[in-house]
This record gives structure tokens, sequence and C-alpha cells, in this order.
């Protein structure tokens, strides 16, 4: 256990579900409390941290990353969300400059790494930054890294992921800031993101060529994924159940440090398990491993509900050394 308090602490760690359909799809009161309750600690943490720096791990969901061009990871210089459901559009505070000195860092470490100079982002990075500083994303300086969730055969494996969070915590070694690392996305889930599998070539074409959608597709889109989290809480046979058991599992991993055991965890059993989107969690991971391993962390929140009409296995959890 680390000896620091969180205003001491160096290094600070958050895993954060998101969820799109929060504020959108009803929620029962009490998972409703729980989560906001979850939210205003994981805030309250952060905030009596005081990063200087963060280092950003989160999904996209066909905006910002298409098939045409899809690498397993990119690193941002300068990042825009594009605003979908309810999250906020504009520009994130990117730290250009130490954006490119990680990636630097990386490939002299031999982890090859894609860089972008103009990232677009969704709400698999801006809910987590509205949520802990608010609409106008006015935040410490971010270095934004992209994690494909979505398409294989380039959705990274558990291993390539720890040794890419392993390369980040070696770069932070070397800089005097105090530094969250934040990992968006997951738990067990699984929202209608089409594959390239889709029998409709229309729709395998919109998530091929990168395009920007109008508003009345941004309006479908929403209405869709809404309907679906309601049948998920109906119970519809088509949806895929969320996962608790998998989840918890998943948490007391980064909670003990014990990643490599994690890892041990076949590719194929984590969407037949957990959901495809399960893979989101995979920015937990990147995150987790940039602090030490096999070591249990200071962990002052730790909160968790299954909670269907949001699609998500909603999971927060903030720790630091
Ligand atoms: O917009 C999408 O394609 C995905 C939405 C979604 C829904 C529920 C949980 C998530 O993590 C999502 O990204
Ligand atoms: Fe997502």
């Amino acid at each position: 256990m680390s000896g620091s308090t969180i205003a001491t602490a160096r290094r600070a760690f958050l895993g954060m579900s998101h969820s799109p359909l929060l504020g959108l799809n009803p929620v029962a009161e009490d998972d409703q409390i729980a989560i906001d309750k979850a939210i205003a600690a994981a805030r309250a943490a952060v905030h009596e941290f005081a990063p200087e720096l963060i280092v950003l791990l989160g999904p996209d969901h066909y905006n910002g990353f298409f098939n045409e061009l899809m690498p397993p990871f990119c690193i941002g210089s300068q990042a825009t969300a594009v605003g979908d459901y309810l999250s906020p559009a504009g520009p994130l505070n990117v730290a250009a400059e130490l954006a490119i000195a990680l990636a630097e860092h990386l490939m002299d470490r031999h982890f090859d790494i894609a860089v972008s100079r103009r990232m677009l982002v969704d709400h698999g990075f801006s809910q987590a930054l509205q949520f802990l500083w608010g609409d106008e994303m006015d935040t410490p300086p971010v270095i934004p890294i992209f994690m494909n969730a979505v398409a294989q055969p380039g959705i990274a494996r558990m291993a390539r992921c720890k040794a890419l969070g392993e390369g980040v915590g070696s770069f932070l070694d070397q800089l005097p800031l105090r530094t969250l690392l934040i990992g968006s996305g997951g738990l067990s889930h699984e929202p209608p993101v089409p594959t390239l599998a889709h029998p409709d070539p229309a729709v395998r074409e919109r998530i091929t060529v990168r395009s920007t959608p109008t508003e009345q597709e941004r309006e479908l889109k929403t209405e869709r994924v809404k309907a679906a989290g309601l049948a998920l809480a109906h119970g519809d046979s088509w949806m895929k159940p969320l996962n608790p058991e998998w989840d918890l599992q998943w948490m007391d991993a980064m909670a003990s440090g014990q990643l490599d055991g994690l890892c041990a965890m076949s590719e194929a059993s984590i969407g037949a398990m957990a959901g495809n989107s399960a893979h989101e969690s995979k920015t937990w991971l990147v995150a987790r491993s940039a602090l030490p391993a096999n070591t249990r962390l200071s962990c002052p929140v730790r909160a968790y509900r299954a909670i269907p009409s949001l699609i998500a296995g909603y999971g927060v959890m903030f720790m630091h050394h």
C-alpha cells in the first residue's frame, strides 16, 4: 500500500466508464444516486490531487477514426471533440509538445505508435473531461491517446495495452509533473456499434470512410442507441446482457495491480463474456500499467453499478501512488 495521501501523491489513476445515454435514458433512482455520488467523489479526488498533466486514454465510436485507416493506438498533438449526444464540442487543452515527446519516447522503446496532428474525439474522451471539469472542458494540459475498441482485427491485445502503459509510465518518470492517468470506457457492455460484418453496404461504407454526420443522422443514431438501452433494460433477448461478475473481477485486478494475471484472459472471451465494447476496459489497463504493478495502491473511490438502460457496467475507481 502506498503511503501517500491524495495531496502528496505524484501519480494517480482514474478508471471511469462512460455512457452517452446518461441524462438521456431513465435510470432507477438508487442507481442514479449511486452514479452521481461516484462521479462527485471522483471529481473531488481529482481536484484534490490537482494534476499538472493528464494522460487520457479513450476509445472512439466512428466519429474520429474509421476503417479506412484504423490504428490500434494514436496520440493526438491537437484534438477536438465533436459533441455527440450530450457531450461538449470544442478543442481539448492538449499538451502538444509533451504529446510528441511521449511518441518519441515510445518509438525509442520500440513501441510503434501513430500520431495525429488533428485528432477528432467523441464522448469516449469528452464525457470524462465534462464530468470532471465542466462543459467548457477547462482542464489541465492533456495528452490524449486513442485506443481502437471497435474494429477487429486491430484491437490491441491485453499484453500490448500493458506494455503501452509501462512505456507511458517510464516517460512520466522523467517528468516532474503530478500526473493523472484516465482510462475512459468499459466495463461490460455491447451497444449497437456496427461492424464490417453488417449486411447493409451503406452501413459498412459509413464506418469505413471518414465523414461528418448531418444533424439528422446524429439524431437518428442517438434515438437508435437510446432504444437499444431501453430494450436491454426490458430484457429483450437480442441485446447482450451486462456481466457484473466480469466487471468486479476487472476492478479487483486494477486494485491489486496483478495485471499479468489479467493479461492471461483470452481475447475471444472478452467479447463473449462481457460484450464487444468491453474492449474499452483496456483503456483502464493502459492507464493502470503506468503505476506500479503488483502493488495495492490507495483507493479512496471505488463504485460500481450495472445499469442496463445506459448499456453500461458502470465503474469508477480512483487510486494514487
Ligand atoms: O455512440 C456509440 O456508438 C456508442 C454508444 C455507447 C453506449 C453505451 C455505452 C458506451 O460506452 C457507448 O460508447
Ligand atoms: Fe463507449
